[in-house]
């Protein structure tokens, strides 16, 4: 990317920042400026036309107030019952992710629309299966998948989905869905699409009797629940620097980013194994107590587990990843460890034409459970298990060809980015409660200076 090299002014980042750009997803490695954090709302509460008539916290609400539900309850009865109106020359759409033209066009509209990308050089390789997995986990609605479509002609121009995803905010279970892929077409942008698209998705939910929904973006909306920091480990820091994702860093040279990056090819933590379906009932288990480290987490069944972790035959193992420890005289699962892989297109490059890119998802370690839940001791034993735990996938991700690992500063990660040489890169990732109000969670940033933070975050949901 050539906005990898240039310098750019504050003002610049923080616009950049704003934005689901390329950018958000990975570093510029020799970051010159810190970008800001996005504290400071973009714009007052007014200017907010569609979001200030919504069930959301307002940025000048005070911490103090009991958490729950904004809206009074409502009934299904409440809800209308026809979408809403659109403009006369679209129509909307239920999309059929069984069919394959339904996967090709959404595939269509993403590639060319979902991520800004000024050099039209790097894209989503988004595949069946990727689809398969994040769209069609347990409980998933047809009725859920929303398209528009331009009425003479059926072509695809803007999309929301929703997927079941309860969750647990500070010991309070939610019915919920999260809400994920918002997108218009880049000549149908400004024209209020976005808010039609969401009011929709909000009656298709409600008409379920679930109230509230779960989702992330770079745009500050009212109210982040929580931000946090992408990370970005390189694997291959050659082909990074050739593709144009990294930049070489002052004072280093090729061979000593090469040098300094490569991991060792075998993984060292003993009794370390890829995930069987034998394995799920103890998963379920281990995530489950594990979660309570968080103060907003996803409530997962054993069919979740199956689905979202351990993937099955269904993802042909081309999308999620996943290890286990068994102990080697128990023979009992002790930790696990996820990552899913969606890998970027690269176009106009004459040496490669894709980047292996893999995002940390959940993992779990009998090493943090029990009565010492966070003290001292405890999370220094925790920090070097994730140490052994994230290197080790991280070289089973090389083997696979990945390029690039991300993670961001959510769960206990804060533990392992810095030590592990995740470098900071400079999207936020801001975490919002459909129509529940919460007190803010730690994202595993430091306040003062933006980096990781030296403590755990507060925030145990991964969204994709
Ligand atoms: C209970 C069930 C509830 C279910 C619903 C829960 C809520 C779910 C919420 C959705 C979660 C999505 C999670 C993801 O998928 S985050 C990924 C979002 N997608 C992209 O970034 C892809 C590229 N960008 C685009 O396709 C468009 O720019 C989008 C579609 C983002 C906006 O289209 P457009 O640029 O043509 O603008 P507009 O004229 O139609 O509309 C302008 C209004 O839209 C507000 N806006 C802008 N960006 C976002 C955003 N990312 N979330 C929520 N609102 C957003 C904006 O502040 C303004 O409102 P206000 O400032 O006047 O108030």
């Amino acid at each position: 990317m050539s906005e990898n090299k240039g310098q750019k002014t504050l003002a610049d980042l923080k616009d950049e920042s704003t934005k689901k750009t390329l950018a958000d997803l990975f570093q510029r490695l020799a970051v010159e400026q810190e970008p800001e954090a996005p504290d400071a709302p973009p714009k007052s509460m007014d200017e907010y036309k569609f979001w200030k008539t919504q069930p959301v916290p307002r940025f000048d609400e005070k911490d103090s107030f009991k958490e729950g539900p904004i809206d009074a309850e409502k009934t299904i009865a409440d809800v209308r019952t026809e979408p809403y109106p659109i403009h006369s020359s679209f129509e909307w759409t239920t999309l059929d992710l069984e069919s394959d033209e339904d996967l090709d066009q959404l595939y269509e509209l993403l590639y060319d629309h979902y991520v800004e990308d000024h050099d039209a050089t790097f894209r989503f390789a988004y595949s069946r299966t990727f689809f398969n997995w994040a769209l069609k986990p347990p409980g998933w609605e047809h009725n859920w998948h929303i398209g528009v479509r331009v009425k003479d002609t059926g072509r695809l121009i803007a999309f929301i989905s929703g997927v079941p995803c309860d969750l647990t905010i500070r010991g309070n279970d939610i019915k919920s869905v999260e809400i994920n892929f918002l997108c218009v077409h880049k000549q149908l942008r400004s024209k209020r699409l976005a808010p039609l698209l969401i009011k929709e998705v909000t009656r298709r939910v409600n008409l379920k009797n679930i109230w509230q929904a779960l989702y992330s973006s770079g745009t500050v909306l009212p109210k982040p629940l929580s931000t946090c920091r992408y990370g970005h480990r390189p694997l291959n820091w050659g082909k990074l620097y050739e593709v144009g994702f990294s930049s070489l860093p002052q004072g280093e040279t090729k061979a000593s980013m090469i040098a300094k990056t490569t991991l060792s090819n075998e993984t060292k933590t003993v009794g370390w194994r890829k995930m069987k379906e034998e394995d799920i009932d103890t998963v379920y288990k281990l995530y489950n107590d594990w979660r309570v480290r968080y103060e907003i987490s996803q409530i997962m069944t054993k069919e979740d587990v199956k689905h979202w972790i351990y993937g099955g035959k269904q993802q042909d193992g081309k999308v999620i990843h996943t290890y286990v420890v068994e102990d080697k005289d128990t023979k009992r699962v002790t930790d696990f460890i996820s990552f899913y892989v969606l890998p970027f297109t690269v176009l106009q490059n004459e040496l490669h034409d894709n980047v292996g890119i893999a995002y940390l998802y959940y993992y779990a370690s009998e090493t943090g459970l029990g009565k010492f839940i966070k003290d001292e001791e405890s999370q220094e034993l925790l920090k070097k298990r994730l140490k052994s735990l994230v290197n080790d996938a991280m070289i089973e991700a090389k083997k696979i060809n990945i390029d690039v690992f991300n993670a961001l500063s959510s769960q206990d990660n804060a533990l392992f980015l810095d030590d592990l040489k995740f470098g900071a890169g400079d999207g936020f990732l801001n975490y919002y409660v459909f129509n529940y109000r919460a007190k803010h969670i730690e994202g595993g940033i430091d306040d003062t200076t933006n980096a990781f933070s030296k403590t755990s975050s507060g925030v145990g949901v991964v969204l994709l």
